[in-house]
């Protein structure tokens, strides 16, 4: 059958996944264009890795429809998809040499010994373990593992790659080194990536897209910048990380912007177009760690929040500020250690917290 490459390369619309009593995926729909990379992100149990799964054909969506370049891959198994969906495992053979490894998925194809060698040997090159040829996998490290792991799915030559937790077994230096060579190879090959992770920072480093779970359902889908800048619920705004939220009462300020006070002080933001947010509503204010300032004397100029130092978490060249309002209202803000070194921070220090008006924004109620 020849098959139309117009429009997203896989659909999910509308899935669920039901395991006897429990509901693992309640209903996900979204797309991924070819040569996407895009992260699965949520909490443990959130039914990422069972979506993951259901696109490798390895379980069968109870509800909805997965479609791949438009036509309906449900019941297809693994095996009987021309459609190269390759899952990436971690898993390797340890009772075989890492060229055998990298050559079993081409063996099972039968795929001629020759040609298979030389197409193994060209992946391992690729990812620089051709020196590890012959060797027993359980003679490499974390790292080298990875990578035969990586070419063994590669030398498929798959359109998709599904990664499940492909960082999750190497060390904290290792990953953050891996999350780069992931992404060189993904611009490289022009292959889409799936990968499925629980860590932010990996999700937000590699990804074009991040899907955002929860419960069985999708959060937000966006570019990770989109995410980070503007969570659409409270679930997301809490989960990324790094944000504050300051609940109060809304009142109208002119000029576009609404005034909200609550236990955190007051504070001035956009009015949002969609929905309408009348006098007296109860909000929440959204503002970026990373968006405020630290100053020791009022400026007359944007958001003022009188504040006391709790304590400093400095990580390299980036610090964690800790602090907390007159109302008792925890606010973090994160500065690079540099713009902080002048401004006196020691626990019960009063300071101001400082943001610019544009910066805030509501989530909806
Ligand atoms: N084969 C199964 N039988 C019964 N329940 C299952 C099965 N697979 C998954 N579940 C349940 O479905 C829910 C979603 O599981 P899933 O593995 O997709 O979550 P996840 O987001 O990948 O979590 P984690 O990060 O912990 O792997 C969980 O509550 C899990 O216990």
């Amino acid at each position: 059958m020849t098959t139309t490459k117009a429009g997203p390369m896989l659909e999910i619309d509308r899935v669920a996944k039901r395991y006897g009593g429990t509901l693992a995926v309640a209903e996900v729909s979204f797309t991924i264009g070819k040569g996407e990379f895009i992260a699965l992100m949520g909490p443990s149990g959130c039914g990422k890795t069972t979506t993951l799964r259901m696109i490798a054909g390895l379980d069968t969506p109870s509800e909805g429809e997965i479609r791949l370049w438009g036509r309906r891959i449900n019941e297809d198994a693994p095996w009987e998809r021309d459609a190269p969906l390759v899952w990436q495992n971690y898993a390797l053979f340890p009772f075989l040499s890492v060229v055998k490894n990298v050559e079993f998925g081409l063996k099972q194809r039968r795929v001629p010994a020759a040609e298979r060698r030389k197409k193994a040997m060209e992946w391992m090159e690729r990812l620089g373990i051709a020196g590890f040829a012959e060797r027993g996998v359980d003679q490499l490290s974390g790292g080298q593992r990875q990578r035969v792991a990586l070419a063994r799915a590669l030398a498929l030559e798959p359109e998709m790659l599904l990664l499940d937790e492909p960082l999750s077994a190497l060390d904290p230096h290792l990953r953050v080194r891996m999350q780069s060579e992931l992404v060189r190879l993904h611009r490289e090959l022009g292959i889409t990536f799936v990968c499925v992770t629980h860590s932010h920072s990996e999700a937000f480093a590699m990804a074009d897209r991040v899907v955002i779970m929860s419960e069985g359902r999708v959060q937000q889908i966006g570019a990770p910048r989109e995410i980070y800048r503007r969570a659409s619920n409270r679930f997301v705004a809490e989960f990324v990380g790094g944000n504050n939220l300051f609940s109060g009462t809304a009142s109208s300020a002119g000029n576009g912007a609404l005034r909200v006070e609550g236990p955190f002080g007051a504070a001035l933001a956009p009015r949002p177009s969609e929905p309408a947010i009348h006098d007296g509503a109860a909000v929440t204010l959204v503002v970026a760690a990373d968006r405020i300032d630290i100053a020791s004397a009022r400026s007359g100029i944007g958001n003022e929040i009188d504040a006391r130092v709790v304590t400093l978490e400095v990580v390299g060249s980036s610090a964690t500020v800790f602090l907390e309002t007159a109302g008792g209202v925890d606010l973090r803000v994160q500065r690079s250690l540099h713009e902080i070194e002048n401004t006196p921070l020691n626990p019960g220090q009063a300071v101001i917290a400082r943001w610019s008006q544009d910066e805030g924004y509501f989530l909806p109620a």
